[in-house]
């Protein structure tokens, strides 16, 4: 039998496929081609073993063909004896009909067409297993099979891919590699005797073929391979690759072979197909050709034994090579389990540097929280003290000023008050002193003159009297002269006398003159000292003057101080826009969504059923609520007997216990409303389930909504000190049912009007343009506002709450700030809003328009939280779906938008809503997490 095979490598080195044709010729006046599907060695196998059995039941056609790829092992095969033709065709040179069987058909050789004609007789089986066995027997006593004992030769013929894919050749891999080789001289020896070996058995067939009276020739349509391959080789590329992997296959064209050097040995290695020729000219001699082939074998037979003889010292060599192969195996496998060994504690390394990483990350992280919670603290307690300070030094310059201010003017006042008081005095004073002097001199005068004219008048009188008497002693001293002119001398004397007596009277005159003189002189002294009064009254005048210039310069001081009090009220005006920007930092640091939790106290009659609530960090921050439940009361638990219940911790800005108190809590959140005043979006709402406090929170008495008010109205006129002027519009609507109500007309009205919500997305605002606006001037009228919307908003008693919100509320407060100083303008919103509670059904058992409400309200809460999660996966233009309920609608831009949000998220102390209170807890979680963009100045 003759099997030949080949590669076939198209020009990109890819394998193509070749036909197997298998030619069984028993009886050489009966040749059969015996059907053979080759796609394995197996299926090779296999053929060989269908031959066998065709040999007792000979299939119709006898000719098939299959194909076989190169990576597919093929079977060795080179050898006859005689009885099997195995030729391996070029798939392009198979004949369309099958080749031989329309060959048969030329030859007129009789080819059975039916099993029963074909068949082939047990004897003739017989007899060919007669004819093996000994071949067989001599190889198995070897040890090998049949073709075993061809294996060196086979071996060192066959080109290297062929060594490599035969199992029937196979040695140790280090045998394959060292065979491999072209250069091997033996491979080199029988590569050269297998063509002439071929050419020899070729010939024969040829010449008998030609002394054959039946010839059988290949249709003309199929050309004859050496002529394909010629036309192959002709474009063949030369490159080294190329012809590498030409020398890898086996029985290539020789024609189709690269003219280089070693290209023709290897050509010579990989034998011409004899099979081919005799294809495209076959010579259907049988019996010359079995002939052939007995020689053939016989040949071979004589080659193998001589290279049996040469081939042992190789084998030797080989072996000898094998065992030190062996030993460096070994060696590599030592070294190779060492390799694993260092390996595995390289692995083993890894995991421990692994967890070793996972606890570095876990423990940097929890120091990144640590460190993040210490800056927060740190941030909060420095806004506080910033805020402190600004405070403080606001007072302090403030109380600095009032106090310089009240102490100049008290100063100014108490001079004045002195002065005028002293002047009024000197002046009072000076004029009594005036008038009593004036009126002493009055006296004076009038005294004297009085006394004055008495004592003329009493001169006179005694002039008179003198006179009277000097006449009447004239007289009777006439009368005596004449009588007595003897008297006369006595008279005379007596005149003498008087004389005397009258120079007496005019000395004392005199005297009265003087003293007269002396009263002038007085008054004189008097008018004098009148004068030097009016001198002191003209110096207590300059004075006065000089006082009045001390008091321009006072006042000039005051406006010195005015103006300084100026300087200090613009510092100030810096000092709080620096404040501004500071709080709003600090505000932005504080991230724009923060999450506040607020667990309500259980009412008298809940006590019983209080859940298990921790607030683990109460006395630093009260950051932390940890819960236990709800229990896991699965079926398999519960007939276990193993109900298990989980711990909750969450963490949000803060944690307010049942002891809080709305002040309290007003007070973290003040901040939020002074931004609002600032000119910023402030949004502030309430989520939880029904019942939780989320009205008490926002909207009760002392709710975060009056307090939020009042605030504003304070801060206001505070403000109006420093420039600013403050118009404050309320509106107030609830969203029930998905339709908006306005809160500040008749509940009757709600139908009357249908109000929507237009987006403004250039200013970034949400408007609802016909809902009422209320001018708000004082907190008594945004009282009235918020007891008519009260009043409005609708409300029902349900299961959990006995007057339960039905709708979501949403009170919004815009403030418009101007500075006259500054020509500032500011304009914030804030949004105060009491959503309604979300509950289960199942739970509030509710119906009719409660049913209708609690879905509508579920459904715009479970917008809310898509929102929340859109804005927390979101990247860059994701689409986050807030048209999908009025609430987030309307919430757009204090959700996603310029806005600073504080969300109040309300939660029930009670065990039988633990499990709704996780659910709120998680939601509120993501909303902790979730970041919105920068809020913007308006
Ligand atoms: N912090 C609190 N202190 C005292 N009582 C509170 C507190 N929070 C809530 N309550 C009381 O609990 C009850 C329910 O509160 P509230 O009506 O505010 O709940 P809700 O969450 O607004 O409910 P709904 O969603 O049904 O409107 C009210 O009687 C309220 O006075």
């Amino acid at each position: 039998m003759v099997v030949k095979e080949r590669w076939y490598h198209d020009y990109n080195g890819h394998e193509q496929p070749v036909k197997v044709r298998v030619l069984f010729v028993y009886n050489p006046s009966q040749p059969y081609c015996l059907p053979c599907s080759a796609r394995s060695k197996e299926a090779i196998k296999s053929a060989f073993v269908s031959c066998r059995s065709d040999l007792l039941q000979p299939s119709p056609g006898l000719l098939s063909s299959s194909r076989y790829y190169k990576h597919i092992e093929v079977p060795f095969v080179l050898f006859g004896f005689g009885k099997f033709a195995i030729s391996v065709m070029d798939s392009e040179n198979f004949p369309p009909d099958g080749g031989l069987s329309s060959a048969s058909l030329q030859s007129n050789v009789p080819v059975p067409m039916t099993p029963s004609v074909s068949r082939i007789p047990q004897p003739a089986f017989k007899a060919l297993q007669t004819q093996l066995s000994p071949l067989s027997k001599r190889h198995s006593s070897s040890g090998a099979g049949v073709l075993g004992d061809l294996r060196p030769e086979i071996t060192n013929m066959a080109p290297p891919k062929m060594q490599a894919s035969s199992s029937v050749m196979h040695r140790s891999s280090t045998m394959k590699s060292n065979m491999s080789s072209y250069n091997n001289p033996t491979y080199a020896l029988n590569a050269a005797r297998i063509p002439a070996l071929d050419q020899t058995i070729e010939k024969r067939v040829l010449t008998a073929s030609r002394t054959s009276s039946t010839s059988y020739r290949k249709p003309a349509t199929t050309a004859p391979a050496t002529t394909t391959t010629t036309a192959k080789a002709s474009v063949r590329p030369k490159s080294a690759s190329s012809i590498h992997r030409r020398t890898g296959s086996v029985g290539q064209p020789a024609m189709s072979r690269p003219n280089s050097a070693q290209d023709v040995d290897i050509c010579a290695g990989g034998r011409i197909l004899p099979v081919n020729t005799s294809v495209s000219n076959p010579p259907w001699d049988v019996k010359g050709r079995l002939e052939n082939m007995e020689q053939r074998f016989e040949e071979l037979l004589t080659l193998m034994e001589s290279q049996k003889a040469l081939s042992g010292s190789k084998i030797d060599e080989l072996q000898a090579k094998v065992v030190a192969y062996e030993t460096d195996r070994a060696g590599s496998d030592l070294q190779q389990r060492r390799l694993q060994d260092a390996a595995s504690e390289l692995q083993q390394r890894i995991r421990e540097l692994n967890s070793d990483l996972q606890d570095e990350k876990r423990r940097s992280r929890i120091e990144r929280e640590d460190l993040e919670r210490t800056l927060k603290l740190k941030l909060d307690e420095q806004e506080r003290l910033s805020r402190n300070n600004e405070e403080d030094i606001i007072r302090q310059h403030k109380s600095e000023f009032e106090l310089a201010e009240a102490g100049y003017r008290r100063q100014l006042e108490e001079q004045d008050a002195r002065f005028v008081e002293e002047m009024n005095r000197f002046k009072s004073q000076s004029e009594e002193e005036k008038c009593q002097l004036i009126h002493q001199i009055k006296i004076a005068e009038r005294d004297l003159k009085e006394e004055y004219e008495n004592q003329q008048q009493s001169l006179q009188v005694e002039i008179n009297r003198l006179h009277i008497a000097v006449e009447q002693e004239r007289e009777s001293s006439q009368n005596v002269i004449a009588k007595l002119e003897e008297d006369l001398m006595m008279a005379q004397n007596n005149l003498r006398d008087i004389q005397t007596k009258l120079e007496e009277e005019y000395g004392r005159g005199a005297l009265l003159r003087k003293t007269i003189d002396e009263q002038a002189a007085s008054s004189l002294s008097m008018e004098s000292s009148s004068r030097t009064l009016q001198m002191r009254i003209q110096a207590l005048e300059v004075e006065l003057k000089n006082r009045d210039v001390k008091i321009s310069e006072m006042q000039q001081f005051l406006g010195q101080a005015l103006e300084s009090e100026v300087v200090i009220k613009e510092k100030l005006l810096k000092e709080e826009t620096l404040r501004r920007i500071l709080h709003n930092q600090v505000q932005e640091l504080k991230g724009n969504i923060r999450v506040f939790c607020r667990v309500r106290p259980p009412h008298q009659s809940e006590l019983s059923d209080v859940a298990d609530i921790k607030y683990p960090d109460d006395s630093i921050e009260g950051r932390e609520i940890e819960l236990t439940g709800p229990s896991n009361e699965s079926a398999l638990g519960m007939a276990m007997g193993t109900v298990t219940t989980k711990t909750h911790v969450f963490a949000f800005d803060k944690v307010f216990g049942p002891r809080s108190n709305n002040q309290e809590i007003f007070g973290e959140i003040s901040q939020l409303v002074q931004s609002a005043l600032d000119g910023y979006n402030v949004c502030i709402f309430c989520y939880g389930q029904t019942g939780s406090g989320k009205t008490y929170t926002m909207a009760s008495e002392d709710g975060m909504i009056p307090r939020a008010v009042d605030q504003i109205f304070n801060t206001a006129t505070n403000l109006q000190e420093k420039g600013w002027t403050y118009t404050v519009q309320g509106q107030f609507l609830e969203i029930y049912n998905e339709t908006i109500n306005d809160l500040l007309v008749c509940a009757d009205e709600f139908d009357k009007k249908k109000l929507e919500i237009r987006n403004d997305t250039k200013d970034g605002k949400i408007t609802v343009p016909d809902l009422t606006v209320m001018s708000l001037d004082s907190q008594e009228t945004v009282a009235k506002m918020l007891k008519t919307a009260a009043g409005n908003r609708s409300v029902a008693a349900t299961k959990a709450n006995e007057r339960s919100s039905r709708s979501h509320s949403v009170f919004i407060l815009t403030l418009h700030g101007v500075n006259a100083t500054t020509q500032e303008i500011r304009e914030g919103t804030l949004n105060l809003i009491d959503l309604a509670g979300s509950e289960r059904l199942s739970h509030s058992q509710s119906t009719g328009d409660r049913l209708k409400e609690t879905v509508s309200i579920n459904k715009s809460l479970s917008c809310l939280r898509d929102v929340i999660t859109a804005l927390g996966s979101a990247k860059d233009g994701n689409h986050i779906p807030y048209r999908n309920s009025k609430l987030t609608y309307l919430l757009q831009y204090s959700l996603g938008g310029n806005s600073k949000t504080l969300m109040f998220v309300n939660i029930s102390p009670l065990k039988q809503h633990i499990s709704e209170t996780v659910n709120s807890l998680r939601f509120a979680t993501k909303v902790n997490n979730t970041h919105i963009g920068t809020a913007r100045k308006r």
